[in-house]
């Protein structure tokens, strides 16, 4: 089946910088209706919803600041009364080895309980209109080394989770649809994030030897590509510049 962005209120966490501003860029510039950017950075995501208007027009996109580990209930809230979401990008992350806490409930805990928030609301079985929940994990989803301990365990089960709400039989009941992208590394602001020292040196020779790095907009170009082919329950990956494969089965 295809999907089509066009005419599509789409939502994106952690969409004022990164990958997930890139996201909504490459949804509006794919005809998508309005964009909303949710994030904890008041002004970069105003300069963000400034620099998108610019290009796509007055109103296109829209900023309500927002911590997804305690903003659900009001700004969903909000979001429904205003506009008829058909697409919720789970985007925002940390790196942070410091908390096992805080990368759970920012990478884990917020992606399941915003997920289902969504979920409900769309759910064709309720009265909803069918949707998509896009969820972003990690080639550290499914891959392991000594690195980011906490980090892969939150994103692991982002894959687990989505592969399983979006699993045909739960689609077949609500008309809504979850997908997932991990990309491999990419150029942005959370590679400054808290890792353990003795990690530092292994990370070095990952970077130096492993990894082509991809700009933040070659991954907004393969959601949207994702977006508009991927079947519910289905895991994508976009790394080193290649082109977008299907993510190995855990069986
Ligand atoms: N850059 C990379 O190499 C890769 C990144 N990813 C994932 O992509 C996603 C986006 O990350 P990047 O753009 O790379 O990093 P980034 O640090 O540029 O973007 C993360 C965004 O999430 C926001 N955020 C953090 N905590 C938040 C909270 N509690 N509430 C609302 N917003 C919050 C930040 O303010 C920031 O705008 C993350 O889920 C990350 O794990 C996945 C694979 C590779
Ligand atoms: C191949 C898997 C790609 C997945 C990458 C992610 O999901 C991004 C976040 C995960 C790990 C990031 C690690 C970042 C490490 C850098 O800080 C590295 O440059 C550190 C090198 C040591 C140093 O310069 O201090």
């Amino acid at each position: 089946m295809a999907y089509d962005p066009t005419n599509k209120v789409v939502v994106v966490t952690g969409a004022a910088r990164g990958i997930g501003y890139e996201i909504a860029d490459q949804f509006l510039q794919n005809g998508a209706k309005t964009l909303i950017i949710l994030d904890i950075l008041e002004d970069i995501g105003l300069k963000a919803v400034k620099t998108l208007s610019d290009k796509y027009g007055e109103g296109k996109a829209v900023f309500l600041k927002c911590d997804v580990t305690k903003d659900l209930e009001k700004v969903s809230e909000e979001i429904f009364q205003k506009y008829q979401v058909d697409v919720l990008v789970n985007n925002a992350g940390v790196l942070n080895e410091a908390s096992f806490r805080q990368t759970i409930e920012i990478n884990c805990t917020a992606v399941v309980e915003w997920s289902m928030k969504f979920w409900e609301y769309m759910r064709m079985d309720k009265g909803g209109r069918g949707g998509t929940i896009y969820n972003v994990a990690s080639l550290y989803g499914f891959q392991y080394n000594p690195w980011t301990v906490f980090y892969k365990a939150s994103k692991y089960a982002v894959i687990g989770f989505t592969r399983s709400l979006g699993h045909p039989y739960n689609y077949d009941k609500t008309g809504v649809r979850a997908i997932t992208i991990c990309p491999g590394f990419t150029d942005t602001a959370i590679l400054t994030g808290n890792t353990w020292d003795w990690h530092k040196e292994g990370f070095e020779n990952v970077m130096e030897n492993e990894v082509i790095l991809q700009t933040p907009e070659t991954i907004g170009k393969a959601v949207v590509d994702i977006f508009t082919f991927a079947e519910t329950g289905t895991v994508w990956v976009k790394e080193n510049n290649e082109p977008i494969k299907l993510a190995p089965l855990c069986t």
